[in-house]
């Protein structure tokens, strides 16, 4: 479909040509931009309400830095549409998140003006105060650098570890524009969200403030002995206002604003004015996230990422089955837990900042007193859960795969040599799809298998998933001193009737789906139902390779591998996983540990960065999906086996 562009955002190709707009112009360019995000998203999808509240910011931005000299880290990088379009992308900008095409985030080999790689959040600011300290290292002491992180990104232990080392860098060029918008994906949380209410509201501190402020903003540009004067009104005041009333200030960074984010000639103003301020700073914007797209500022979590719709009637495209479809995974463990919870009171529920994006909102809902939503703080969630488990609550701390390797030693050190129960679900497990790299939950089975005092499993469907979530809270498996790791991918499972009654799971115990002869096809998970399809096409090829589903990757059910290789002398283990240290390797492990030989074949998610895609593309691209499978059996079957 032809989008075109607005009549100045047409000749826009890259920030140099935004550069030569008269600045009375600047608002149309805004309008334009907005315009073109919205017939684009619209069209092709992706994320959509993050980039349209920061329009200004990102015109305003590259109308004044020297982008790409001046670096620009966008945090998480969901908002970074515009200035994508902005940056010499606009006629490519079709392809975002397509398999082959641009990234939906910022990404350093994609382009020049993409300073900083993205999409896990909280990482701006520690990005652009090692980029300032590198610059002045080289001698670039005029060098900008500038990270836009969101309130909810503002919420990561992370950001609080950069402003507490750029507060104490006098020299770092550092611009932290926080742009506040009271929104995560879900309504941002805590205190902090309170705080910046607070200072957003106050008027006697705002006209206070910005008396100094401007005051010290204007004579910081006048040399030596201005900024000497400057230092010690500073200092003054410092005791008598900022510091007690402004928490940023009390970091050692200079906190100007809030400031209307949408008013885009102040902001040019105010951005002006900064960039002549050394050292390391802080600009409070206000938006709105979906600013400009009616439907979107009114439902904001639903316009996140909405997937395609209707710009003018604003109804977002519905997929139409002919049939009964099964549900999400995350569904089923949003309800299974509100479930649970009714009967056994000890259960509680933890999220990071993804409460619709895990369903655990389904119980925020229906007990609100036992479901917590503590902001993006992953590592916080794993410890706050294993606190909890010290009193002896049965905690569902559900975190996506790839957000969970920030908490790994929380889960080591916090968890796992203390013993605790803990029960971690972790969705997104396996390939994420057009999110891309950087959420892949590729690592999961590797990294939480090495670690003792910790049990993997994965359901084939939506029943196991229910079971293994039944499992692990009754009160004898609670008891076993060990944690609990359940993964389970993005989307849809099997099993349209999936709400059966609860059975309790033996730990450790796969499950044959079927006998056969010549190769047994071991899987892992969701991954199995690709199995099943394989062997139905090797079927009427007159090929009948047995399949087993491992169910837990630890322990492994060591009866059934003896089986496997006392049998079989070729096999194929399948995983969404990565091949190195994953189920195949453990099943290796266990062949050698035991004296078997056999020829195997892992599938899995090769060594090397897999970009983004349908999760299906991505999988037929790395050779697990069924025709994936089925050509290993018959590659297999076909071979001669020297052992
Ligand atoms: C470490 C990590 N945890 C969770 C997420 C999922 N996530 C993506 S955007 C987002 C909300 C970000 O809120 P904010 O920074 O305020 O940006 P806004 O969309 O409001 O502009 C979350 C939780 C993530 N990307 N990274
Ligand atoms: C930017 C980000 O991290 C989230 O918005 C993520 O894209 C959500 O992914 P899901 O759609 O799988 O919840
Ligand atoms: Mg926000």
């Amino acid at each position: 479909m032809l989008i075109t562009p607005g009549d100045i955002l047409k000749d826009i190709n890259i920030p140099a040509d935004l550069r030569k707009v008269d600045r009375n112009k600047l608002p149309q360019v805004a309008d334009e931009l907005r315009q073109y995000i919205i017939d684009m998203v619209s069209v092709y999808g992706g994320h959509f309400s993050s980039s349209l509240g920061v329009v200004e910011l990102t015109v305003a931005l590259h109308y004044v830095f020297n982008t790409p000299d001046d670096q620009l880290v966008w945090d998480v990088g969901h908002q970074a549409y515009g200035h994508k379009i902005l940056t010499g992308r606009r006629e490519i900008f079709h392809t975002n998140r397509v398999y082959g095409g641009i990234s939906g985030f910022p990404k350093r080999k994609e382009s020049e003006y993409d300073a900083f790689g993205v999409g896990h959040s909280s990482t701006s600011i520690s990005a652009a105060v090692g980029m300032a300290v590198g610059s002045n290292h080289n001698g670039e002491k005029q060098r900008q650098h500038i990270a836009i992180i969101g309130d909810g990104s503002m919420t990561a232990g992370m950001a609080f570890e950069g402003m507490n080392h750029a507060g104490a860098l006098k020299d770092a060029n550092v611009l932290i524009i926080l742009n506040d918008n009271c929104m995560a994906i879900d309504p941002n949380v805590g205190a902090l969200k309170e705080y910046l209410t607070d200072i957003t509201t106050s008027k006697t501190y705002n006209n206070v403030k910005d008396d100094v402020w401007q005051l010290l903003g204007k004579m910081s540009t006048f040399g030596n002995s201005a900024r000497k004067i400057v230092a010690k009104i500073e200092n003054a005041m410092k005791g008598a206002l900022l510091s007690q009333s402004n928490f940023f200030e009390a970091l050692n960074l200079r906190y100007f604003g809030p400031i209307d984010g949408h008013d885009i000639d102040h902001l040019v103003s105010v951005l002006e004015d900064l960039k002549n301020i050394p050292g390391p700073k802080i600009l409070h914007c206000l938006t709105v996230k979906g600013k400009g797209y009616a439907p979107a500022e009114k439902e904001q979590t639903k316009w996140h990422a909405p997937g395609l719709f209707d710009k003018v009637t604003g109804v977002i495209q519905k997929k139409v089955y002919d049939r009964p479809m099964p549900p999400k995974y995350q569904d089923v463990f949003g309800n299974t837990i509100v479930e649970l919870a009714e009967k056994n009171s000890k259960i509680v529920g933890v999220t990071p900042a993804m409460p619709s994006g895990s369903s655990l909102n389904i119980m925020m809902k229906a007990m609100p007193d036992r479901a917590f939503d503590v902001g993006i703080a992953e590592q916080h969630a794993v410890t706050f859960s294993a606190g909890m488990a010290t009193r002896d609550l049965v905690v569902y701390c559900n975190i996506y795969s790839s957000f969970m390797q920030r908490a790994y030693d929380q889960v080591i050190h916090d968890v796992c040599l203390q013993q605790l129960p803990v029960i971690f679900c972790l969705d997104r497990a396996g390939f994420a799809g057009a999110d891309g790299p950087t959420h892949h939950g590729a690592y999961d089975i590797a990294y939480m298998r090495c670690i003792p005092n910790m049990v993997v499993a994965s359901p084939m469907n939506e029943e196991e998933l229910r079971n293994l979530m039944y499992t692990f809270q009754l009160e004898e498996t609670q008891k076993l001193k060990t944690a609990f790791t359940i993964r389970y991918p993005r989307g849809e499972g099997v099993m349209p009737d999936w709400k059966r009654p609860f059975q309790k799971l033996e730990i450790g115990k796969g499950r044959k789906i079927k006998d056969g002869e010549e190769v047994a096809i071991l899987t892992i998970g969701h991954i199995g139902n690709y199995a099943v399809k394989a062997c139905e096409i090797l079927e009427k090829e007159g090929l009948n390779p047995a399949h087993y589903d491992l169910r837990f990757v630890k322990p492994l059910d060591e009866a059934m591998l003896h089986e496997v290789f006392q049998k079989f002398d070729r096999v194929v283990t399948v995983e969404d996983g990565c091949l190195q240290g994953g189920m195949g390797s453990a099943v290796l492990e266990f062949m050698i540990d035991n004296g078997y030989t056999a020829k195997v074949k892992r599938l899995g998610i090769p060594d090397r960065i897999v970009e983004h895609g349908e999760q299906i593309e991505l999988q037929r691209e790395c050779g697990f999906d069924s025709e994936g499978i089925a050509m290993a059996v018959r590659e297999l079957a076909a071979s001669t086996v020297l052992i």
